[in-house]
């Protein structure tokens, strides 16, 4: 039997192990999808589940796998993990917690319980942030089949670098691997840290998420002229950089005034030539945003198009990229009671909640009943070197995940 001590140095063990990898100077991890640091990083997960006795494989995404064969082998499986991409100077929690939380729920299983009736695939996929490529959510689309058949031949990193490209360098996307999408998957867990601070505050160890808001991405291209800074008067000039200003605050006023659940980000921009003493000939950015209801965003979009139709001129265009979409998705009602009367039977402090960030469980979730939870992050700060969550509740939340896949999986 393993006891709550060994899990719970297990997992800060791995973390700091897996933090190794993309390290930053300040702390943080940095994993880009389909970069040197994440194909470590893949590697290691899959020596890892090799050391665990799980059969490992990729899939021609590079999502990868770690298998404990079932009795029942035709029956659907139960899939479990979260992703090991990072954002850029990210902590080592986000997404990486959930995978080798997974690793050692399954390692444990095995143990106490020997082979589970149903199949059991853990899996660390390849992306979720979005941080590289404009295609969040890759890792678990590719598995259920969102992007299969598409031409991505076009999509370019915010450096220029090509998609495909990127892709094949580490042999992905070649075929010579199992192809990514799967039709055989009977149900997904993920275990995640909150990145807000709903159960720290509360001094709460575990959240039953219900349900995750939808959230759309874009990037808008603002395109003026370059000219010189001194020589051109105000009412000649083509400058991006104002249409791009105005555009930008009535997006983030409009969010901001469509009501509290409501969240706009312009979190990147680029704009060129980028020097104090020439006008912007071109400005891009993205936008960010997300809500429980997605008549909401609906809404908020088609306020996007008008708010575009009237600050676009003869001297200044604005062209929009809508290209992520994903609606808000409820878990399964059944697992997140499951993990309810889990958390009640342990006496943890938990509650049920919501969903402000995209996870591979809303993916997932949207094909196959999901169950997603959560344990505290320190102040409730994420996607920063300065994510941290307690060794005890990581121990807390393995456990909690653990209950869950022997639910699925062996009764
Ligand atoms: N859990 C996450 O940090 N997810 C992030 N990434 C995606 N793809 O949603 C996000 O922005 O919320
Ligand atoms: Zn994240
Ligand atoms: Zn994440």
């Amino acid at each position: 039997m393993t006891n709550n001590q060994q899990t719970l140095s297990a997992i800060t063990t791995l973390i700091e192990q897996m933090a190794q990898i993309g390290k930053t100077s300040d702390g943080g991890v940095t994993r880009l999808l389909y970069t040197s640091d994440w194909f470590k990083a893949q590697q290691e997960i899959s020596d890892l589940f090799q050391t665990h006795q799980l059969k490992t494989f990729f899939d021609d995404s590079g999502n990868v796998y770690g298998r404990a064969e079932g009795k029942a082998a035709a029956e659907p499986v139960i899939l479990t993990g979260s992703h090991i991409d990072t954002v850029i100077n990210g902590g080592k929690y986000d997404g990486t917690y959930g995978v080798l939380a997974s690793l050692l729920a399954v390692s444990e299983l095995l143990e106490e319980h020997g082979q589970p009736q149903k199949t059991i695939d853990v899996v660390s996929f390849c992306e979720e942030e979005g941080s590289r490529f404009p295609l969040n959510f890759w890792g678990s689309g590719s598995v259920t089949g969102i992007h299969t058949g598409k031409d991505y031949s076009d999509v370019l990193a915010a450096d220029g670098t090509a998609f495909t490209e990127a892709k094949a360098q580490y042999g992905f996307g070649q075929g010579d691997y199992l192809p990514a999408e799967r039709t055989d998957i009977g149900a997904f867990v993920e275990l995640h840290i909150e990145q807000g601070a709903i159960l720290a505050d509360a001094g709460e160890s575990l959240g039953i998420v219900k349900g995750i808001v939808g959230q759309k991405r874009f990037i808008f291209t603002v395109t003026g002229e370059s000219n010189h800074a001194g020589t051109t008067p105000m009412h000649k000039r083509r400058d991006a950089m104002a249409v791009a200003t105005e555009l930008i605050h009535k997006l983030i006023e409009t969010g901001r005034k469509t009501d509290v659940s409501f969240v706009a980000t312009v979190g990147q921009m680029m704009v060129e030539p980028n020097t104090p003493n020439v006008i912007p000939g071109k400005v891009t950015f993205t936008l960010d945003v997300r809500h429980p209801s997605k008549e909401a965003l609906v809404t908020y979009h088609s306020k996007i198009n008008g708010f575009v139709d009237q600050l676009r001129t003869a001297d200044v265009d604005i062209a929009v990229n809508h290209y992520s979409d994903v609606a808000p998705v409820a878990m399964s009602e059944k697992l997140a009671a499951r993990a309810y009367e889990h958390a009640q039977a342990k006496g943890l402090k938990s509650r049920y909640m919501y969903s402000g960030a995209g996870h591979d469980a809303q993916i997932l979730g949207s094909v196959v009943p999901t169950c997603l939870l959560f344990v505290p992050s320190k102040n409730g700060i994420s996607h920063s070197p300065h994510e941290y969550t307690k060794p005890e509740d990581l121990q807390i939340g393995v456990d909690a995940l653990k209950q869950v896949i022997y639910e699925l999986a062996y009764t």
